[in-house]
């Protein structure tokens, strides 16, 4: 990395997912409100923005963590952050739709402390819902004026692949009996990290950068998003649900292959019998079943494994970083971002 020294004074993550809100939420409430009827209040509920009777409120909409890299990445670079905010908005839109639809293929009640968009307004108007943001996404790209705005577009399409090919990977290994560790790191990659990459990646073309600093911004945001999907998933199985929104141990009760669970079925320890033994029996788990697996996931030590992991993802990401952005100081922000990753509690 030679001389590359981060300046980590004035960069605090919290502040600037604020600053992103502020500066990102006029363009996705425009953009919703252009939807016809049905998705529009759906997408108004989802974001928090009204409850699910049209009534306004101030729900919690995301912690912003995909258009805050787009916009510190044009900063870093260089660029200017206004002119980047239909990027940003077009990101948190596709993020947005996977969630809509993957609270459908988990049947998952809660997400942001809150029904989940299927459980209140049916899954059909939630998929749709989650295909008009994906198509309010292309079109926010397709009208912007921006040079890269075509290219952009492009790649965030790409990346949609992806995501697809990581969900269904996801899916898949839940009836497969024997993913290995690599399988699921590549899943995780697709079905988390592209999406971050591809954010760092948009952030680089709108400000102009070359091909070579444009990729390495995708390296850097798919590592950050590597460590996102290891924490997350010890976030789904130890975080605490009055903080996370969400149900704890929703995934060990769905036998999901999380990027732990697999490290821990992988080792050569008897918890990992043990934990192959809750996972091969056909009965919905227990709360007491669900301990038990969390408890053998621990002492099969692949709560330390995914620590670890996210800690030289992050190392990785910031090596790419540093080729993008040699001024540490011009880096602060996305390393501050980065950095709460991997502390964050939900
Ligand atoms: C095609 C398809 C359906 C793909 C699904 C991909 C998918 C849902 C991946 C999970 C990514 C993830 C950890 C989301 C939580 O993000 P977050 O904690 O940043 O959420 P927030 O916006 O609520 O803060």
């Amino acid at each position: 990395m030679g001389s590359f020294v981060i300046d980590r004074e004035g960069h605090e993550a919290a502040g600037i997912l604020a600053r992103t809100r502020l500066a990102v939420d006029p363009a996705l409430r425009g953009a919703v409100q252009t939807l016809p009827p049905a998705m529009r209040r759906i997408a108004a509920y989802h974001f928090g923005w009204q409850n699910a009777d049209g009534s306004p409120a101030a729900g919690d909409a995301g912690k912003a963590i995909r258009p805050a890299l787009v916009l510190a990445t044009v900063r870093a670079l260089g660029g200017s952050a206004e002119q980047a905010v239909p990027a940003a908005a077009a990101v948190e839109l596709v993020h947005n739709f996977t969630l809509l639809h993957d609270d459908v293929f988990d049947h998952d009640p809660t997400r942001r402390h809150r029904s989940t968009a299927w459980s209140v307004f049916g899954i059909p108007d939630a998929i749709l819902a989650g295909d008009a943001m994906h198509a309010l996404a292309v079109r926010i790209l397709s009208e912007d004026v921006h040079p890269r705005a075509a290219g952009a577009a492009a790649r965030l399409s790409e990346c949609v692949l992806q995501l697809c090919e990581g969900q269904h990977s996801d899916c898949a290994f839940e009836h497969s009996p024997d993913v290995s560790l690599d399988e699921c790191l590549a899943m995780a990659e697709a079905k988390t990290g592209a999406l971050l990459g591809c954010a760092c990646a948009l952030g680089a073309m709108y400000a102009g950068a070359d091909d070579e600093a444009v990729d390495a911004m995708d390296a850097f945001g798919r590592q950050v998003g590597l460590a996102f999907q290891l924490i997350d998933d010890l976030i789904g199985i130890w975080g605490d649900a009055s903080v996370t929104g969400k149900p704890v141990g929703a995934d060990l009760v769905a036998r999901k292959k999380s990027l732990p669970v697999v490290a821990a079925l992988r080792s050569a320890t008897p918890a990992a019998q043990e934990l192959a033994g809750i996972y091969r029996s056909e009965r919905p788990l227990g709360s007491g079943e669900v301990h038990r697996a969390a408890d053998a996931v621990e002492r099969a030590g692949a709560s330390d494994w995914a620590q670890i992991q996210a800690c030289d993802r992050m190392a990785d990401a910031i090596g790419h970083l540093s080729r993008a952005v040699p001024d540490g100081r011009a880096a602060g922000d996305l390393l501050a971002l980065a950095e709460l990753v991997t502390r964050r509690a939900h």
